[in-house]
Parts: C-alpha cells; sequence; structure tokens
C-alpha cells in the first residue's frame, strides 16, 4: 500500500468561510464537554486536549501522551491518537463554522511513533464545504509546533440538526452542550449566546 495521497478534498468544494461570531485567532477554547473524552476536565483517563483559534481556518491543538494512552509499552495507542485528531478537527469545525456536525470518515496516517511523556501539536484547517459535507486535515506534531509530523488526518464531518444528539444519544444533550457553552463565554468574557448558530 502506497502513501501517495489521493486528491483532497475529494470533491469540489467551496472554501469553508469561519462563521462571523467564531471566536478570534488567539482564542482558547474551554472544553465542549466536561465529559468528553478528548477535552473533558471529569474524563480522568482522557485526552485534555486544548485547543486555540489559530489565523484564517485554522485551530491549534495539543495533548501530552500518557500512561493511560499506551498500545505498545511505551508508545501511545494508534486508535487513541486518531480520537485526538476526531477531537482536533471536530473543534475545528464546530467552533470556526458553528454549525453541529458529526465525523463521517476519519482517515489516520502514522508517520512516527508517539512516545508516552511527548506532546503531540495539532494543526487542524478547514479545506472546504460541499453541501451539509465539511472537509478538514490537520498534522501532528512531536514535542514542538515545527516538531516533525508524527501523524496526520483528513475526515469528512456532516453537518446534522442539533436533535440528532438528544435524539441518539443523552435526551438532556443540547442542555448539556448549551450549559457548557455558556460557561466558556463567560470565561472568555464574551455573552452573546445563542442555541441556533
Ligand atoms: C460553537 C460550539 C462549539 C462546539 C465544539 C464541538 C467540538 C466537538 C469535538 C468532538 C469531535 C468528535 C466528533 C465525533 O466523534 S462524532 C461521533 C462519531 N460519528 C458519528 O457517530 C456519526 C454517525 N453517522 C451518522 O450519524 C450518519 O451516517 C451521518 C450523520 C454522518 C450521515 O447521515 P445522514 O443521513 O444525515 O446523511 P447522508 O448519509 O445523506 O450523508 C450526507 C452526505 O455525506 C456523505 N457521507 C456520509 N458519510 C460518508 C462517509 N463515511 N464517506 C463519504 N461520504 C459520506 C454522503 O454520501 C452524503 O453526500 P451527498 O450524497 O450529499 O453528496
Amino acid at each position: 500500500m502506497s502513501r501517495v495521497s489521493q486528491p483532497w478534498p475529494p470533491v469540489p468544494v467551496e472554501p469553508a468561510v469561519p462563521h462571523p461570531k467564531a471566536p478570534s485567532p488567539g482564542t482558547e477554547l474551554g472544553v465542549h464537554f466536561a465529559e468528553c473524552f478528548g477535552c473533558g476536565d471529569e474524563a480522568d483517563a482522557g485526552l485534555h486536549l486544548r485547543s486555540t483559534v489559530g489565523e484564517g481556518q485554522v485551530v491549534h491543538s495539543r495533548f501530552t501522551v500518557t500512561a493511560a494512552h499506551q498500545g505498545a509499552p511505551g508508545l501511545a495507542h494508534g486508535g487513541l491518537l486518531a480520537c485526538a485528531f476526531d477531537e482536533a478537527l471536530g473543534s475545528a469545525v464546530g467552533n470556526l463554522m458553528r454549525r453541529p456536525a458529526v465525523t463521517g470518515k476519519l482517515e489516520t496516517d502514522f508517520r512516527r511513533p508517539v512516545p508516552v511523556g511527548s506532546t503531540l501539536f495539532i494543526e487542524a484547517r478547514l479545506d472546504g464545504i460541499a453541501g451539509r459535507k465539511i472537509y478538514v486535515s490537520a498534522d501532528g506534531h512531536l514535542d514542538a509546533e515545527d516538531g516533525p509530523v508524527a501523524v496526520s488526518a483528513r475526515a469528512l464531518f456532516v453537518v446534522v440538526g442539533f436533535e440528532h444528539f438528544s435524539t441518539h444519544g443523552d435526551p438532556q444533550a443540547l442542555e448539556k452542550l448549551a450549559e457548557q457553552h455558556k460557561k466558556n463565554l463567560q470565561q472568555r468574557g464574551e455573552r452573546d449566546w445563542e442555541i441556533n448558530p
């Protein structure tokens, strides 16, 4: 199997323009749900991934690999790394586009081992939009923003209605997400919370 990339995005797209009320570059994004394995404070063995808005259509995320994240002794589990990219890419879509969306497809390319104790710096970008389909990609740099690329990923997120989460997940999902989002806005000193983006 070769590493030669297929064209990306795989279909003609429009530019994915961030929402006018998207947080500005430099904004530290809070957790979107306290129990989320990717970013939540209450997920003890989780990734505790943290994200900051970058310039243009970019979000920078980082997380440190712990012993709870091992596959082989001393090395991060590949599926767990894919999880980190799902979170980082989802954060870029959710925060920049301000549209509810779920991962339809996620492809990862593991280029270097990621040891326990190392920090992965993930740069996620919006690549384009075609109807409900949002194409995104990311590179994960080892131990520094300009460190060697250890993992790359590409994903398709599909825009859904808010009811997706309460119908298929927790019936209280919308209230929980709204409450957390309000908390994040308050922490950032922003006031204009609205449930409809
Ligand atoms: C401001 C607030 C901030 C919030 C921050 C949030 C941070 C969040 C961070 C957390 C991040 C974690 C995030 C998570 O972990 S999300 C959790 C993991 N993902 C899921 O659970 C999703 C499960 N799947 C579904 O619910 C449905 O299948 C969806 C909704 C995806 C589509 O079912 P739906 O019936 O609605 O639509 P459709 O089937 O007509 O498809 C629509 C279009 O999409 C195309 N398509 C679909 N799938 C694929 C595929 N695999 N490859 C290629 N294409 C695919 C399809 O061909 C069609 O294209 P077209 O025919 O229109 O051209």
